[in-house]
């Protein structure tokens, strides 16, 4: 829950502390639930008072600006003039994030132009759709038929070159000798495309082309009791280690065993102009939201899917959030409550601590409220923190209308924010939703995941591989519920990445029936050494591990013998060649076959045997979601 020095939590949490006189402090020392914690504090003077308006600068905060929009529109105009097409993109993305939707119209000619036609066609039906002048549609109809006519879809051709003819008639404003060509265009096209189908048979026009991120499938069937995880894994429990996975049967390397959805997922500050504020990839055409100049989307479906849920409540608190300093795991215990109303929690609070029966679902926020959250572990003074942390999540809640029930319309001011405290009507609210927020983010601690996408170089002039070597960087976090039941081990044997909003879990090792199938938390055998392993693991994870190479000693890998068995070494260098022309597919195969021989003759560790482990995991990250810089 680490905060940023830049932004002004660290001193609220100093001035906070300072604030409390020892009696607050036993008071809240001898509290038992999270609801009491949050409550209690929130109603003592040193929140109540906190002049929290006073610390905030929401003059910098940006905004929707019309003449900023405009100038941007310009910018784009003029690099289209001078054939910079990708510029002027960018230029009509950036001035619809500042004004919305100004630039539609214009960014669907640079589409179009640069070949983009499905995309040019979206602009045009969201320009239409918002009501563009009467005067001009006619120039947005008839690229529209032009961009249908490159997909071959002649009906709908026909229906855009009617609707041109029909939108000239309002050109106002355009010479009388234009109109008449442009009249006399769209009819010869339409002339041309009717017998052209008549001829044809009057074929049916091919489906529009839909660019969805891959959805990757499980391996085999599904657990019946997990969904998001293949039946070749089960979840079992111990005193020692809690709940963990282990194989149903023998696994090879390369299945996939888990495909989840995130039950909420938060976009890092950085990257919110850049990537989908929901579905988290990086979006090459950008959808603005219209009330915010603070995030955008890949789609329209998304965007509707956020404006319907987080996005309403999120939208003017966003660049708050941002300048607290607060962390991603802070905006995650915040989603979790924006991304469902107040009633729906107020509801499954009144029977929260009964573990939740039945098909273990993703979605489902009592299956996060029950992960290892260690919270009989934790000192009074890690709670206090917290409890301070969820005084301002709370504060932000109802700044941004969601105990109100009416999403905030307008930015932040200063005179909004007044103090931390929040208004006594909402004590009710305070208790509850701020004592789940104080239970998030004791487990977020423990079972958040860092959503990551790899930065791949742009493949030169004349080269058409995409290498997936590069930067792995880190965009999002996220809570996957059926990937926190796996424990850690500094040997795994899964690798995980994301593809769109999945995370995907995959062997990258053979797995023999009742092994654990276990996750990594960060130290690897290979390369760490066992003390720092152990005492990393001890202070992030709160555990001692107690995996083969834990137990064992194994040495690091520079310290193993090199070993090749039969065809591993002709095998691994034909892997190789084929990853280096991007073959992934083909080299994952011979990456596979390798390991299976080494299994048959030797028992790991040496050096061999994890290089290739290695080399199958960089194949399987080339699956995962990436962008070219
Ligand atoms: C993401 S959760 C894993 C699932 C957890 N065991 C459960 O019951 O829900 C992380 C927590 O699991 C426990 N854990 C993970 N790996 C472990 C291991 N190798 N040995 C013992 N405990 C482990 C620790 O308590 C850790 O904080």
């Amino acid at each position: 829950m680490s905060q940023n020095s830049e932004g002004f939590l660290m001193q609220l949490h100093d001035t906070i502390d300072g604030a409390l006189d020892d009696v607050a402090r036993n008071n809240f020392s001898n509290l038992e639930s999270n609801s009491k914690r949050v409550a209690y504090l929130c109603s003592l003077p040193a929140i109540r008072n906190y002049e929290l308006g006073a610390v905030v600068k929401c003059q910098e905060f940006p905004r929707k600006d019309v003449e900023k929009a405009r100038r941007l529109k310009e910018g784009g105009n003029g690099a289209v003039q001078k054939g910079e097409w990708g510029k002027a993109l960018k230029m009509y993305s950036d001035s619809m994030v500042k004004s919305y939707p100004s630039s539609f119209a214009n960014r669907s000619a640079a589409l179009n132009h640069v070949g983009l036609h499905e995309e040019a066609l979206t602009d045009i039906r969201r320009c239409l759709a918002l009501g563009y002048p009467r005067h001009l549609r006619y120039k947005v109809t008839e690229r529209r038929a032009r961009c249908l006519l490159v997909l071959k879809r002649n009906q709908e051709a026909i229906a855009a070159f009617q609707d041109t003819i029909v939108a000239l008639d309002d050109a106002a404003n355009l010479a009388k000798d234009k109109k008449q060509k442009m009249v006399a265009d769209a009819k010869l096209m339409l002339e041309m495309l009717n017998r052209g189908l008549v001829l044809a048979g009057k074929p049916k026009d091919p489906e529009p082309t839909i660019k969805a991120p891959p959805h990757p499938k499980l391996t085999g069937k599904r657990n019946a009791n997990y969904p998001a995880i293949s039946d070749a894994v089960q979840i079992d429990y111990s005193e020692s280690q809690g709940r963990y996975a282990t194989a149903t049967r023998d696994v090879k390397a390369g299945e996939l065993l888990v495909v989840e959805r995130p039950h909420s997922g938060v976009l890092l500050g950085e990257h919110s102009t850049t990537h989908c504020q929901h579905c988290l990839m990086k979006c090459a055409i950008p959808l603005a939201c219209p009330n915010c100049p603070n995030v955008v989307f890949c789609s329209d479906n998304c965007l509707d899917v956020a404006q319907k849920s987080y996005h309403s409540y999120e939208c003017h608190i966003l660049p708050l959030i941002w300048k607290s300093g607060c962390s991603i795991t802070c905006h995650l215990a915040l989603r979790m409550m924006t991304q469902n109303n107040k009633e729906y929690f107020h509801n499954v609070a009144k029977d929260i601590d009964t573990k939740p029966t039945g098909v273990y679902k993703s979605d489902d926020y009592r299956n996060i409220y029950h992960l290892v959250s260690h919270e009989e572990e934790r000192t009074k003074q890690d709670l206090l923190h917290r409890s301070e942390m969820t005084s301002f999540l709370v504060k932000l809640l109802e700044l941004s209308g969601y105990f109100s029930g009416i999403p905030r319309k307008s930015p932040l001011e200063a005179e909004d924010i007044k103090t931390l405290g929040v208004d006594d009507i909402y004590k009710d609210d305070v208790a509850v939703i701020g004592g789940l927020i104080l239970k998030n983010l004791q487990v977020l601690q423990f079972n958040a995941h860092e959503v990551f996408e790899l930065q791949c170089p742009k493949p030169q002039v004349g080269e058409n591989v995409i290498k997936h070597v590069g930067k792995s960087v880190f965009v999002a976090g996220a809570v996957f519920p059926s990937l926190a039941l796996f424990n850690h081990s500094c040997d795994p044997s899964v690798v995980r990445y994301f593809s769109g909003r999945h995370v995907v879990v995959r062997a990258v090792k053979n797995i023999k029936k009742g092994e654990e199938v276990a996750e990594n938390y960060g130290p690897i055998f290979t390369t760490v050494e066992k003390a720092k392993r152990l005492a990393q693991l001890k202070e992030q994870y709160w555990f001692e591990c107690s995996c083969t190479p834990c137990q064992q000693n194994w040495p690091l890998i520079q310290c193993h013998i090199a070993v090749t068995v039969l065809d591993t070494d002709m095998l691994e260098r034909l892997g190789k060649a084929a990853m280096e022309e991007g073959k992934y597919g083909e080299a994952m195969k011979k990456f596979i076959e390798v390991l299976k021989l080494y299994d048959t003759t030797l028992v790991p560790p040496y050096r061999s045997y994890y290089n290739c482990v290695q080399d199958l995991r960089r194949c399987m990250l080339a699956h995962g979601n990436y962008s070219l810089v």
